[in-house]
């Protein structure tokens, strides 16, 4: 599968950790991530992420774009509720992309593990 993973600054130790607990899931998988949270995975949890644009540069639209031609398979998306985002537009678009089109869309921790345990499964 192909999988996003997005997290605003005040969610990015979670998808840290989220993303540590379920490396060896995620390895078995194609991960993209937008700039600053790819990197952190990268350097922090270890794991192979193509590097998109960071949020606010125009990285969601990317993978929205993505999405919407059917290259993304399911998107962790931890969002920041307490913090406004100058690119609030572009967030918006991408949660809306995943509704159009069907997509598994986890924009907090708790649904994020249980889409994860459900993968685990198999
Ligand atoms: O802003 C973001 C998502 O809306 C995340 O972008 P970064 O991963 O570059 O911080």
């Amino acid at each position: 599968m192909n999988i996003a993973l997005i997290a605003h600054n005040g969610k990015k130790d979670d998808m840290v950790a989220l993303a540590t607990e379920f490396a060896p899931l995620l390895r078995q998988h194609t991960l993209m991530a937008t700039g600053t949270t790819g990197g952190r995975l990268q350097a922090d949890a270890g794991l192979a992420v193509e590097r998109l644009l960071s949020g606010p540069l125009g990285g969601d639209l990317q993978i929205g774009a993505r999405l919407s031609t059917g290259l993304v398979d399911a998107v962790i998306f931890l969002r920041d509720p307490m913090t406004s985002q100058p690119h609030e537009p572009d967030i918006n678009a991408l949660v809306r992309a995943c509704d159009v089109h069907n997509v598994p869309c986890a924009t907090n921790v708790a649904t994020a593990r249980l889409l994860l345990a459900e993968w685990a499964r198999g």
